[in-house]
């Protein structure tokens, strides 16, 4: 007999096994890629579907299997898979959902107490039932769509609290992450359980937001086809799964070989089901809505708790439900449906029509019901996956044959309205089929469209160049490390149609200018291969200029910057868009850092801009799973992030947009000079102080650039020898910053002369300002500081060294000076994180302080730190030190 400790899968998913892996797959890919636990698993014949092992025994002694209850290799396979879709580190496959439950509450014992929602599903609440009369374990059911009435149950007695969100067949909703924070504050002993069965993993995995347990029935959207029951179980904790793993192997309740095959294989059409699911459960939904039926479904703009839902799940999902007003029409419509089967379960390719309390809830009494606010007329809908215009037109066929609706002879056509007690008429609405053309037109995106919905904030950091700007244009290495001040940019939906940008600052004119999509835009200038990053398209660059963007002679400074700017989105904007995948949303965009100044202002605004097009447009996704942006997908956008820059620039050098991705400290140098091209992480960078100094003398990038690309046409020696010294510099410095011989002290003499030597350079380049002149005399006596202009030179920045000796003291009198000579000095660190993502489906970045919170309710909430933030109105209106303050605090960002 086999130990009773069985071996649980380790993830082998190619987003946990490592966190610096270079490609996280998205969950549809990981669904459908089934890979071997380990090498002993690997099939003798190299099977493409994992083989079932119909066999009760094995022969031998010590082998990893002898008996199918206790470990079964098909079964070994599809827990592992499991475990891998889940984000788990234990998955357990059983013969049922309610298997699954009975497995997990074999925990409890007599004395127990249980805190369960009020709307659970009638099994779970049978299964309750029996443990409180027989088991002596304790239930209370509260409305856990109010946290708070949780909280006088949870102590020392708790041992379980179990959950459903969205509920069945209500679809209320429960603050899973809410309530797992309280349950851990309050009962830390307490489990808590999230039966996920209405959302499967590729909604919802509740573990992220604190749950212990998750369970499954299988029989619905894991397996989608009900031709078998299976229940899965995934957790995290080693405790727990031991002890489930002993339950299972001693009550034997193990799925079967063939039953683990069938669900194997329908775990990888999962995500692709769910989305055509979901898709039409959202159009017969609003149909519903619109004809003025209470409908209870998360994907409805006034369902209570949705933006709660939407922070902790990727969708609405499939299941709805609504009411008539009367049970005996509620029958007559249940009964007349053709396509929709008349059935309990849900989850299935087939969709299902129900009602709850004659049939899934019926073990439930109907004083309890009552109690509870489950409505005797409520119609339960399980939307498959059959063309949505047939089931619309079944279920409209049902609804007028049953006598809740009537056809209406409207101008226009015939439509249809809601029959009203005592013969009131209701709106008029079209005819379902033709209302679902309309919206097929608009949007035809399904749950994709629903993961895009959401809000979204990015944000990338400027740079300061030590050594090598302008020379690295022409070949030469340069380095640089990010600065800790940042761009932002805020992603909202818009309605269907529309695009927006904002800039809503004075630098650039507070710009806030709306398109029409498909009207304002000029699409015909698109080219029909589509133009990779690499190269500029000039013909769109070009229409976009002139169709949309004006330049007038009286065109302010602000606004011209504020146009250029929005070229950048637009272009970038017109090329991921696709003709079927046009995103409406609204860009924000704020910076702390000073604009054209040469700290890399326009390289972290194009970061900004390609990130978040890029992940609006699916063509990169920020892992859930492993919480990381994958290096390809980090790539993509510094590639875009240099479109960006070659259009606000001419010709950049790219080492700006690589700092903004990457963060850091960069040896950057530019490829096709002869020069082996690419980008090296410098350590040592970090520890050492600057002062950077903003001179207030406003420059063009572009212009200076191109003026010192002229001197080297002009005198080609002279540009060419100080091209030369100042990769030598470049060398210098980073074999400095990377001799471990070095002292503190030598590393400073020697940055200091690398720095005057370098500044010399630039002033031969015909870049420097005499206003920089000013601020390196100004640190240089009486102080001795080394101070070079920074970027692109010709007014903006200029960096100075601040040895680790410099008293402090010092450093103010320093900045003192310059602030009276009207300058404006930043002391920043170096080299920290590169681009950032705040997603919100993020677990911990959706806390209270996630930026689709709702604003503090409850008194529990007011003692929270910084809670609701309305991240429109900080970007608005903040000050830049609150902007960045409050921004870091509104989640948990993943970073490059
Ligand atoms: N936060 C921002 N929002 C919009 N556009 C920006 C932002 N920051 C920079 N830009 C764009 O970048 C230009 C500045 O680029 P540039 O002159 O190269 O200065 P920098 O040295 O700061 O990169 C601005 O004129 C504007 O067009
Ligand atoms: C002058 C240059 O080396 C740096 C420009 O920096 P900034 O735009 O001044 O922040 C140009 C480039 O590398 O693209």
């Amino acid at each position: 007999m086999a130990d009773h400790n069985l071996p649980t899968p380790e993830p082998d998913s190619p987003a946990l096994k490592n966190l610096n892996l270079k490609r996280n797959y998205h969950f549809s890919t990981q669904c459908v890629t089934i890979d071997s636990p380990d090498a002993g698993h690997k099939d003798q014949h190299g099977a493409s579907s994992v083989p079932i092992y119909q066999s009760a025994t094995f022969k031998g002694v010590g082998g990893e299997y002898d008996y199918s209850r206790s470990g079964n290799p098909t079964r070994t396979h599809l827990e592992h898979h499991l475990a891998k879709i889940s984000g788990a580190r234990h998955a357990f496959a059983v013969s049922s959902g309610m298997a699954a439950l009975d497995v997990i509450t074999r925990m409890l014992k007599p004395g127990d107490e249980v805190v369960a929602g009020d709307d659970l599903y009638g099994g779970t609440n049978r299964l309750l039932t029996y443990l409180k009369v027989h088991g002596g374990v304790k239930v209370h059911h509260v409305d856990t769509t109010d946290p708070t009435t949780l909280l006088p149950l949870l102590g020392p007695g708790t041992a379980m609290v179990l959950l459903e969100s969205p509920t069945n067949p209500l679809l209320k909703i429960a603050d899973l992450q809410k309530i797992a924070a309280d349950v851990k504050e309050r009962a830390p002993q307490a489990v808590i359980v999230v039966d996920n069965t209405m959302m499967s993993p590729y909604l919802q995995r509740p573990l992220e937001h604190g749950a212990d347990i998750v369970y499954d029935s299988a029989t619905k959207y894991l397996s989608g086809h009900h031709d078998l029951m299976a229940g899965v179980i995934v957790c995290n904790k080693d405790d727990l799964a031991k002890q489930m793993a002993f339950v299972i192997n001693a009550s034997g309740n193990a799925l079967t070989p063939f039953d683990s095959f069938l669900l194997l294989r329908g775990t990888k059409t999962l995500a692709i089901r769910m989305d055509r699911q979901q898709s039409t459960a959202m159009s017969v939904a609003s149909y519903l809505d619109q004809l003025g039926f209470k409908v209870n479904y998360p994907g409805l703009a006034n369902h209570p708790g949705r933006e709660i839902h939407e922070r902790i799940a990727n969708g609405p999902g499939a299941v709805l439900s609504f009411t008539t007003g009367d049970t005996a029409l509620s029958e007559r419509i249940v009964g007349a449906t053709r396509l929709w089967g008349i059935s309990v379960s849900f989850g299935a390719v087939n969709s299902l029509i129900s009602m709850p309390c004659v049939m899934s809830h019926a073990s439930i009494d109907p004083k309890v019901r009552k109690e509870r606010g489950l409505p005797e007329d409520l119609i339960r809908l399980c939307v498959g996956i059959e063309d949505p215009a047939d089931l619309l037109a079944d279920l409209e066929t049902a609804l007028l044959e049953a006598g809740a609706i009537k056809e209406e002879d409207v101008t226009n056509g015939i439509g249809i309205s809601r029959i009203l007690p005592g013969g009131a008429r209701d709106t008029v609405v079209s005819r379902a089929v033709e209302k679902l053309k309309f919206e097929s037109n608009s949007d035809s995106l399904g749950l994709e469209r629903d993961q895009r919905r959401k809000e979204l904030l990015v944000s990338a950091p400027g740079k300061v160049i030590l050594f090598g700007e302008h020379a690295v244009v022409h070949g030469v290495t340069a380095i640089a490390a990010a600065v800790d001040l940042r761009c932002y940019g805020h992603t909202t939906p818009l309605p269907a149609g529309q695009l927006r940008l904002t800039f809503p600052f004075d630098e650039l004119d507070h710009f806030d200018q709306t398109w029409v999509i498909d009207k304002d835009l000029p699409w015909d200038a698109v080219p029909t291969s589509v133009p990779t990053p690499d190269v500029l398209d000039a013909k769109l660059l070009g229409a976009i200029q002139q169709s949309l963007l004006h330049h007038d002679q009286n065109e302010t400074p602000a606004r011209a910057r504020a146009v250029s700017a929005a070229q950048v989105f637009l272009y970038i904007y017109m090329i991921l868009a696709s003709p079927e995948n046009r995103p409406s949303l609204h860009l924000t965009v704020r910076s702390t850092l000073p604009l054209g100044a040469g700290l890399g202002s326009s390289a972290s605004y194009s970061t900004c801009v390609a990130s978040s097009l890029l992940l609006k447009t699916g063509h990169i996704s920020v892992s859930t799973l492993s919480h990381s942006i994958s290096s390809e997908d980090a790539e993509e956008v510094n590639r875009w992030a240099f479109t960006g820059e070659k259009i606000l620039h001419g010709n950049p050098s790219g080492v700006d947009n690589s700092v903004a991705v990457f963060g850091g400290a960069l040896a950057f140098t530019r490829s096709g000079f002869g020069r082996q091209g690419g980008m090296e992480k410098i350590q040592g960078f970090q520890s050492v102080r600057f002062l950077l100094t903003d001179s207030r003398v406003s420059r063009n990038t572009k212009k200076l650039v191109e003026g010192v690309a002229l001197k080297k046409a002009q005198e080609p020696e002279l540009v060419d020898g100080v091209l030369r010294s100042i990769q030598e510099i470049s060398d210098r410095a980073k074999a400095s910053l990377a001799d471990p011989a070095l002292s503190r002290a030598g590393l400073f003499t020697e940055l200091e002369h690398l720095i005057e030597k370098n500044h010399d350079h630039l002033v031969v380049l015909g870049v420097s300002h005499p206003v920089l002149e000013d601020i390196r005399a100004k640190t240089r006596e009486p102080h001795g500081l080394r101070t070079k202009l920074t970027g692109a030179g010709g007014g903006g920045c200029a960096v100075t060294l601040v040895p680790d000796a410099f008293q402090e003291s010092a450093l103010q009198d320093v900045q003192k000076s310059l602030i009276e000579a009207g300058y404006k000095p930043y002391t920043t660190s170096v080299g920290g994180t590169g681009l950032g993502v705040l997603w919100p489906t993020e677990s911990e970045a959706a806390g209270p302080d996630s930026p689709i919170a709702t604003p503090p309710q409850t008194p529990h909430s007011e003692q929270l730190p910084a809670a609701g933030i309305d991240l429109k109105t900080v970007l608005a209106t903040g000050s830049d030190e609150d902007l960045a303050d409050r921004i870091s605090r509104a989640g948990k960002w993943i970073f490059v």
